[in-house]
């Protein structure tokens, strides 16, 4: 007999995390509809179940028969007759748990991916806002662990349920025809078997739980520490016998806990062993005594016996299942919780198409705050007990301004100033709170999403690149282009002598975060990608980074390819970059300060011409 967290739970009355949690009818009507979807798998299942149930039965009385042929010194065929039916009923015994064990595993792995997929769609419909908050483990979790703690409930609880009603009913009615003294003396002992075992099941629990978390922390430290930031700081701070101290005080009390574990599932084990081996005990003594005086026959006697140890296990099962069942709904729970976050961003019914030709930006009277944590997110993601329901503080204030196509200009202004929100707000990566941003005269929140992105591309500082092959890396969101056309593309952007020397060219893989790539490679790569899909405007977070002459060479030449003829919306850092803009706004708490070219703003002495000597002349 196995068992899983909530049944250890459940002897131990350990019941309050899952029962403090109201469960609604709703919860379980909806997990009901993911069952309903699979009802002929599930009656299949259950039907089957159920006859291997009844089947458990009929050896034990045809063990029966067998010692009553004996002991009435009956013909050897009959013997041999109910022999081959014992054989018989083995082999229908084997087939049907082969049959179950299979419509089981399809239910639940129909289940998994049913759930699994539902909820990956979901989230990546989900904003950034939330994914610059929700931790990545926790949402993680919710995909495998929740998804397999639902799993469960389908696979195994609601059907091990009616499996153990099944076998304990047969059994009862069999044992109490055969001999109701017998069967109530073996009930007897069944207290003092569960009593201690709840005070087992609490402290299983109880370490089950705390191994889980332990085990999490485990997971949590190898996640950072080996991706190549984390131990690159490790390695530069000489912190490897810090972190290996930790690991092995984590690792240590998961050890101490397996072993307690280990221990108390065997205390448990063996009381359950003893108590059905006392209880036998007193089939044979009380069986035996009454099949001397006569009331019943030896054969009897074998198939109470046997009977006895088929009647304990469903008993514990029974005991546990309430509990294990509520624990199951919680992780559908959980997972409806995701399920029902409404994404802040969506398309509308019937969006309106950008009109074709050069994109035209204009910021028309723009305010702006972050959304607060409570509308984004869920708590349980960002291990915060409660979210914060208040709103950040304005970021952008009664923003004018207009980009014609083919302009470029270059946003300016000191660290926070709100550079960065303006050109995420662009993308429609956040909603404007006050007044719109519109392209080509239609408003943000009236074009469809694909839309606004194949009109305008971005590349944001970090050059993130995913760890799969160059190709792939290049062609987000644009799967059917050319090679042809992808090394035209890394000519442009100054790579093609760098992709031609890789020793798989496009299929080359670029590691984490494009590792294996140089900080130039590694934005120059970024620059193609924006090429490939060739949007009419662009928006761009210049890296801060300083780069050597050679590769910053290489960078600015493929950048000027890129905004050629294009419309630009520039956070600049670089010199070039604001000398040759149309126009330059220079944004200070959220607000234009000034605006103008390089010339008319030098000229005037203000904010531009401060930024100009501390930020843009080295
Ligand atoms: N996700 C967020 N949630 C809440 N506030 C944010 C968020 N991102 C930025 N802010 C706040 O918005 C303000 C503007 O930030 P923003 O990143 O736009 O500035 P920036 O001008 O781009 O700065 P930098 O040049 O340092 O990148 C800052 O006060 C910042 O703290």
């Amino acid at each position: 007999m196995s068992m899983n967290h909530a049944g250890w739970a459940a002897l131990g009355g350990m019941r309050r995390s899952t029962e403090q949690q109201a469960l609604t009818a709703g919860t379980i009507r909806r997990a009901w509809s993911f069952i309903a979807r699979y009802r002929t798998l599930l009656i299949v299942y259950l039907v089957v179940s159920a006859l291997g149930a009844v089947l458990t039965v009929v050896s034990p009385i045809l063990a029966g028969y067998v010692v009553n042929a004996i002991v009435d010194g009956s013909d050897v065929s009959v013997v041999v007759r109910l022999a081959l039916l014992i054989a018989g009923v083995a082999i229908a015994e084997a087939i049907l748990n082969v049959i179950s064990r299979w419509q089981s595993a399809s239910l639940g792995e129909r289940t998994i991916y049913d759930l699994r997929t539902m909820v990956f769609d979901h989230v990546q419909k989900m904003p950034v806002a939330f994914f610059t908050r929700a931790r990545t483990g926790a949402l993680v979790s919710r995909l495998n662990n929740d998804v397999i703690g639902a799993q469960t409930a389908i696979a195994r609880t609601l059907p091990t349920l009616v499996m153990n009603i099944v076998t304990l009913a047969v059994t009862l009615v069999v044992m109490l025809t055969t001999s109701w003294q017998i069967t109530l003396v073996s009930l007897i002992l069944l207290p003092v078997f569960l009593l201690p075992a709840r005070s087992i099941g609490a402290r299983i629990a109880n370490q089950t739980r705390e191994r889980a978390k332990r085990n999490a922390a485990m997971g949590d430290q190898m996640t950072e520490q080996f991706s190549a930031p984390g131990a690159t700081l490790v390695k530069l701070f000489g912190e490897q016998h810090y972190e290996s101290d930790m690991f092995s005080t984590r690792a240590d009390s998961v050890r101490a806990s397996g072993v307690q574990i280990s221990v108390w599932t065997s205390v448990f084990m063996t009381m359950l062993t003893l108590v059905s081996a006392l209880a036998l005990a007193a089939v044979y003594g009380l069986g035996g005594y009454q099949a001397l005086s006569g009331s019943l026959n030896a054969g009897d006697v074998v198939t109470m016996a046997l009977l006895l140890t088929r009647l304990y296990t469903p008993l514990t099962g029974l005991a546990t299942a309430r509990v294990e069942l509520m624990s199951a709904l919680v992780s559908f729970e959980r997972i409806f919780e995701v399920l029902d976050l409404k994404p802040m961003i969506t398309d509308p019914e019937t969006p309106k198409a950008i009109p074709a030709g050069g994109v035209r930006i204009e910021f028309d009277d723009v305010d702006f705050q972050y959304p607060a944590a409570s509308e984004v997110s869920l708590a349980s993601l960002e291990e915060a007990a409660v979210l914060d329901s208040r709103a950040s503080d304005q970021v952008l204030h009664g923003l004018n301004f207009t980009v014609h196509p083919g302009q470029t200009v270059a946003l300016v202004g000191s660290s926070g100033a709100g550079k960065s929100t303006i050109a995420n707000l662009v993308s429609r990566l956040y909603d404007v709170t006050g007044g719109s941003i519109k392209l080509n005269g239609v408003d943000l929140r009236d074009a469809a999403a694909k839309d606004i992105h194949n009109r305008v591309g971005m590349v944001t500082q970090d050059s993130h690149l995913f760890h799969t092959s160059i190709r792939d890396n290049l062609t987000l969101g644009h799967r059917d282009v050319s090679d042809d056309k992808i090394w035209e593309t890394l000519q442009h952007a100054r790579l093609a002598e760098v992709v031609g020397e890789m020793p798989e060219g496009l299929d080359t893989i670029v590691g984490e975060r494009g590792y294996r790539l140089s900080g130039g490679e590694r934005q120059r790569l970024a620059i193609a990608r924006l090429l490939v899909a060739a949007p009419e405007a662009v928006i761009l977070d210049e890296a801060t980074a300083s780069l050597d002459s050679t590769s910053e060479a290489a960078v600015q030449q493929a950048l000027d390819d890129a905004l050629e003829a294009r419309t630009a919306l520039v956070i600049a850092h670089r010199l070039s970059t604001v000398v040759k803009a149309d126009q330059i706004l220079v944004i200070e708490d959220g607000r234009i300060l000034e605006r103008g070219t390089h010339k008319q703003l030098l000229a005037s002495s203000g904010r531009y011409a401060e930024l100009y000597t501390t930020q843009f002349q080295q």
